[in-house]
């Protein structure tokens, strides 16, 4: 057993099918450390549930960062508070935070951020082997995520071997492997050409069929943003229905 499976174990009974997997009540993101207050997240209210894709858009600088690094666990809020599944971020210890976000949340950024040195099928079961799984144990479960996302015969390749879209299939596959409660992306199509992105839509649109996390997309590309079930617009530290 690693270090990190002997801390507290983070207990949480998660939503089924159609209940709220993400919440967001009164959140607020204020930076201080200018000259004056920017407050760009203001009272903001969100609620997403288990298998449910929300599409997030916003201008340049109206805040999907900051709200994204909120819904990852990765900074705090000023105010209010993120729960996922029914379980307050803001409350969680420095061990539990990095625990729960290995567990329940999985990250796809554009820019994946694959270790260069391991191959695909590596890079995939790392988030299990970070839990405490045998390294065969977790490569296995990692062949069953490339194969989902047609990546298999490409498993044993390194980042550089492997072409953008290629590469995002990978970061997909290892977001997915922990089977979190809730996706975020960031811009996941933004550096494909048209059909690469086409083919990452599917395979979304595939995943979200049968995953039972709540999906949280980034983006400035309104194909996208229309492909999801819901879009809400970041405007004034707030969100709003398209
Ligand atoms: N650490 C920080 N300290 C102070 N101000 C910040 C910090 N991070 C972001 N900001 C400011 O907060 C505002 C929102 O930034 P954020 O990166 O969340 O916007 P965004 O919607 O993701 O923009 P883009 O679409 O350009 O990526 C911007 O005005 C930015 O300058």
């Amino acid at each position: 057993m690693s270090d990190f499976d002997k801390q507290e174990p983070v207990d949480v009974r998660r939503p089924g099918a159609g209940e709220v997997m993400l919440e967001c009540r009164d959140l607020s993101r204020v930076y201080s450390e200018g000259p004056q207050d920017l407050v760009v997240l203001d009272k903001l209210e969100m609620s997403v549930k288990a298998g449910e894709r929300v599409a997030v858009v916003g201008s340049s600088g109206s805040g999907k960062t900051t709200l994204l690094n909120l819904l990852g666990g990765l900074d705090l809020p000023s105010g209010g508070e993120v729960r996922v599944a029914d379980t307050a971020l803001h409350e969680l210890g420095d061990a539990e935070i990095g625990k729960f976000r290995n567990r329940h949340i999985g990250f796809v950024y554009q820019f994946h951020h694959l270790l260069a040195e391991f191959s695909a099928v590596e890079n995939v079961a790392l988030p299990l082997i970070v839990r405490g799984q045998s390294k065969k144990d977790a490569e296995q479960q990692a062949m069953k995520l490339l194969a989902r996302v047609g990546m298999e015969p490409r498993a044993e390749h390194k980042p550089g071997e492997l072409s953008g879209g290629e590469r995002q299939r990978v970061a997909i596959a290892r977001a997915l492997v922990t089977d979190p409660s809730l996706m975020l992306m960031d811009e996941p199509t933004g550096n494909l050409d048209q059909n690469t992105a086409a083919s990452i839509l599917e395979l979304m649109d595939e995943l979200a069929a049968s995953a039972r996390c709540a999906f949280v997309i980034v983006t400035h590309d309104p194909g996208l943003a229309a492909h999801q079930d819901r879009v809400l617009r970041l405007d004034g530290g707030r969100l709003h229905a398209e």
